[in-house]
């Protein structure tokens, strides 16, 4: 079987699924997934295609619509324009929110300890790319060095070095797209991929994602669920496309077969 075939059987799957009355829920990644990667994330927006197809999903009964992005919740919901009622989670988990006409925050996520500890290792970490073209990005619970485009030397080095910050400081910490994250708090996507499964009431779910941090929700996903890996590297899912364009025509696909 193709793998054409085989991710069209996977769809049809989930809309009999919510033929027979259960709730689907679609959650995605969103850099690399629905906005192509580009060198500055405040630039970063879905693709027509795939804006198109979150409206349409977002219509369709019995789909409950969510991102989960690295992204701080507010960074997110600026870039990603997504359709009233989608939820939102930012920071891989950490801060949880809705859009509805603007956006709606969960509770502020750090303690005055976590927050002191977030501020320590920003400021080691802007000490560290002094000199070089590398960025620092400060989010809610997380701090990360952006090293695209920047020469293989010095990325080699600020990697290794901001990789010991994490581990001296305790910090969570994950490599991803030519990024290093350092998180205080130790919550995962797929943390909250269950989160959202559990408050939406869901049977099954289709997650897309794109980078290694993805992989941890996909790896709470189980039978009847719907894995997608966009572009390449190394996945536990079972189906994959190139890249955003693809993922666009597969919701909308999906969309068809939901008939919305
Ligand atoms: O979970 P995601 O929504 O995929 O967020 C992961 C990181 O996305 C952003 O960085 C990535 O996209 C940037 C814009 O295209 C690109 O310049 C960078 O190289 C990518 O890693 C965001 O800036 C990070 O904060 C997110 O953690």
């Amino acid at each position: 079987m193709s793998d054409t075939t085989a991710l069209e059987g996977a769809l049809a799957g989930l809309s009999n699924a919510v033929r027979a009355g259960r709730t689907l829920l679609v959650a995605l990644d969103f850099d690399g997934v629905l906005a192509p990667l580009v060198d500055v994330p405040s630039r970063s927006r879905a693709t027509p295609e795939g804006a198109a197809a979150l409206r349409r999903l977002s219509g369709a009964d019995g789909v409950r619509l969510a991102l989960i992005s690295g992204r701080g919740l507010a960074d997110l919901a600026a870039v990603a324009e997504v359709p009233d009622g989608t939820l939102l989670v930012g920071s891989h988990g950490a801060e949880v929110g809705a859009w509805d006409g603007g956006l709606r925050p969960g509770d502020p996520a750090l303690d005055d300890e976590q927050s002191s500890l977030l501020a320590r290792a920003a400021d080691e970490l802007s000490r560290l790319v002094e000199g070089t073209t590398a960025r620092i990005e400060v989010k809610p619970t997380t701090v990360v060095l952006h090293t695209r485009g920047v020469p293989t030397q010095d990325t080699d080095r600020l990697v290794d070095a901001a990789l010991a910050l994490g581990e001296r400081l305790d910090l969570d910490t994950m490599a991803g797209r030519d990024i290093v994250e350092l998180s205080v708090l130790r919550v995962t996507k797929g943390d909250a991929l269950r989160e959202l499964r559990s408050g939406t009431g869901a049977g099954p779910v289709l997650f897309a994602g794109d980078d290694v941090t993805d992989e941890r929700a996909m790896a709470v996903l189980g039978p009847g669920d719907v894995a997608i890996r966009v572009g390449d590297g190394e996945s536990v899912a079972p189906y994959r496309v190139a890249d955003p364009e693809a993922m666009a025509r597969t919701l909308h696909r999906l969309a068809d077969l939901l008939g919305s």
